[in-house]
């Protein structure tokens, strides 16, 4: 075991090398900084990779990944072949678990327990949790089920920094603040909980509901609760962590640890530092532009405009599962504060909050992320669809994200959401329509969702003005001059229409937007079967289930047949990386598009001149279906991505 002096040193070298790391890279900061310590003491008084750490959401693994081999790929961080921002079983047998979307070591690390328990064997697990993920139904699922397992053995460190993004939200904030102000801070004895209280016991003791006269919300569910200890004071935790280690039943350590810590600007603004681009670590970020720059985000688009409907309508709230900043919604909770709501890590619940809100009258829009969407599912259907409740959707991240990598695309909610009744489904596809589709959305009487891509689109500045769309009509942008031949039409959803464009300006083909994924414009789409030759489908998201599929569920069901080709992301995962690059491996921008069709409409040809039974199929224009996109992930392991 080394010593607390080398322990120390170690913590200020990992601080600065981490601080080094992401200010050259970009990512994931101030959690990070906040947890160097605990990640020292974890990596000294445990065995890894042999005991398990899994660090949940795993933003915080930064730390984890330079003291576990990984210290020299840190400049390779989120780029594409390069490291995760979030630990990766592929990546490392110290990555135990892998993570990225909260709330989930607890019930993983149980799982591990279990197996250590049944296979009869002496390692340890850890789940390390943040206080803003203990806002999740998950975790409490977890916890519940952990509770009142005296044969298991597992440590769960609840990491209380007092933030989520931004700062923690709800009643379990407030009782860890209680926890805090009645007990202080503790350096082990008595006063820690009952496990260091009975450390002379080596087998522990269940923590008894009721059993101390402020018991925690962790004794009362039946864990043995130790802390509050400063996750700062190596000389506090390292013992902590040792007396823990080997004790049975389920222990949660209580740690108090501060964002940012280490580095003053972190430290005082930890929001902005949470997940920087490059910075100067001696200037630090700059401070933002008060002038709009020429391009706006469409996070950007949906904040004026949410302001602007609240402006116009007593009846508009907004909510946010714990994404205020990055779904756009400061501006707002600054105007109207209380018609802003904030619940947390919890999706699920914003989603039925939602419902609550449209079923007295209000018009609620829950602005989400397409993957963190994935956790409400359910509640889409069961709360919202089912009920037609009139909740808008404000889908941001749909698409390609970049470098948080295959976790946090937005790749599946068209295929996911198209299937659900009642629901309409929308694709801007650049700024102005998103505004006036989150407008259309807005009025309509039903549930409706608007997904837009991260960043910025083509930069058509939204109008002031706001106009309805009529509901399920696309819209035709360009018409081939072909006369006869290959005549392609190119029916595009969303981020796709602009890059279409620019391909079919090269092989002359018709365009469409297609603006709804649900309810398609069926009739657009049959009328473009019958009078081209070639039908192509692009869709920023899963080629499954996806916006081309309902196309061709479309045409089989008036049994029109057209040789037809899908473009969108491939089954299989996106790895992390530049978006414009993963999107170009995943062949969805204009060359991608074109080189496509190019070699889709060759295969027809040579099919048709040279093979007499695929000949005879083209000429009776049965439907064929191809799809030759490489995965990106393929692409990336062949080494064909820079
Ligand atoms: C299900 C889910 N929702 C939202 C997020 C986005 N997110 C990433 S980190 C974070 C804050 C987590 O807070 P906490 O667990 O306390 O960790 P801290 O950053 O404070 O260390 C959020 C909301 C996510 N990763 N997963
Ligand atoms: C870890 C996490 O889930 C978030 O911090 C996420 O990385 C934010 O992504 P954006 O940068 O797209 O808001
Ligand atoms: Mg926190």
């Amino acid at each position: 075991m080394l010593g607390d002096t080398v322990l120390k040193q170690i913590a200020r070298e990992l601080r600065t090398e981490l601080l080094d790391a992401v200010s050259a890279t970009g990512g994931h900061l101030s959690a990070g900084l906040g947890v160097v310590e605990l990640t020292v003491a974890l990596h000294a008084v445990f065995d890894t990779p042999n005991d398990r750490i899994v660090w949940d959401v795993g933003h915080q693994s930064y730390p984890h990944k330079i003291l576990t081999g990984r210290r020299g790929a840190m400049k390779t961080l989120r780029q594409i072949g390069g490291l995760s921002g979030f630990p990766s079983r592929a990546e490392s047998e110290y990555d135990a678990f892998g993570t990225a979307h909260s709330s989930t070591a607890i019930s993983a690390a149980l799982g591990m327990a279990h197996t250590i328990r049944l296979n009869r064997e002496d390692r340890r697990c850890v789940a390390v949790v943040g206080d803003g993920a203990l806002s999740a139904g998950l975790a409490y699922e977890a916890l519940n089920n952990a509770a009142l397992d005296p044969g298991l053995r597992l440590l769960v460190i609840l990491n209380d920094n007092g933030m989520s993004i931004s700062p923690a939200v709800g009643g379990l904030h407030a009782h860890l603040g209680n926890i805090l102000a009645s007990r202080g801070m503790c350096r082990g004895g008595a006063g820690c909980g009952k496990a260091l209280q009975s450390l002379s016991d080596p087998k522990g003791t269940q923590g008894e509901v009721g059993a101390s006269p402020q018991a925690t919300l962790f004794e009362a569910l039946g864990l043995i609760y130790t802390g509050p200890v400063d996750g700062h004071d190596l000389d506090a935790l390292v013992p902590m962590l040792r007396g823990l280690r080997d004790r049975q039943g389920v222990q949660l350590l209580h740690v108090v640890t501060r964002k940012g810590y280490g580095y003053l600007p972190a430290e005082h603004d930890p929001v902005s530092y949470h997940g920087p681009g490059k910075f100067d670590p001696k200037v630090g970020l700059k401070p933002a532009v008060a002038s709009r720059p020429p391009s706006q985000t469409y996070t950007q688009v949906f904040s004026d405009w949410i302001c602007d409907e609240a402006a116009r309508d007593k009846r508009v709230v907004a909510i946010t599962p714990a994404m205020r900043e990055g779904s756009g919604l400061v501006e707002f909770q600054h105007r109207y504060p209380d018609r802003c709501f904030d619940v947390g890590i919890a999706e699920q619940h914003a989603v039925t909050l939602g419902g609550g809100f449209a079923a007295e009258g209000f018009r609620p829009v829950v602005a989400i992320y397409s993957t963190f969407l994935q956790r409400g599912y359910d509640q889409l259907i069961h709360d919202i669809a089912i009920q037609r409740l009139p909740v808008t959707f404000a889908i941001d991240r749909a698409g390609v994200v970049g470098a948080d990598g295959p976790t946090h695309m937005g790749a599946f909610d068209m295929a996911y959401m198209r299937c659900v009744p009642n629901l309409i489904v929308m694709a801007p596809a650049d700024e102005n329509e998103c505004r006036q589709m989150l407008h259309t959305a807005l009025l309509h009487d039903g549930p409706a969702a608007v997904r837009y891509p991260r960043g910025t689109g083509p930069g058509l500045l939204p109008d002031a003005e706001l106009a309805a769309l009529p509901i399920g009509v696309g819209d035709l942008k360009r018409v081939t001059k072909a006369q006869r031949g290959s005549r392609i039409a190119l029916l595009a959803f969303g981020s796709m229409v602009k890059p279409a464009l620019v391909a079919a300006e090269r092989i002359d083909a018709t365009v469409a937007n297609m603006r709804f994924v649900k309810p398609l414009d069926v009739e657009l789409v049959q009328d473009l079967a019958l009078t081209h030759d070639v039908l192509v489908t692009a869709e920023e998201g899963c080629i499954a289930g996806g916006a081309g599929s309902a196309c061709l569920e479309a045409l089989a069901k008036r049994h029109i047949l057209c040789p037809f080709l899908q473009l969108g992301l491939a089954d299989d995962f996106i790895p992390h990386g530049d978006p414009a690059g993963l999107l170009a491996a995943a062949g969805l921008d204009a060359d991608g598009i074109e080189a496509s069709i190019r070699r889709f409409v060759e295969c027809l040809d040579t099919a048709a001149q040279g093979d007499a039974g695929i000949a005879a199929v083209m000429s009776s224009k049965t439907m064929a279906v191809s799809h030759t996109t490489p995965t990106v992930a393929s692409a990336v392991r062949r080494g064909g991505l820079q």
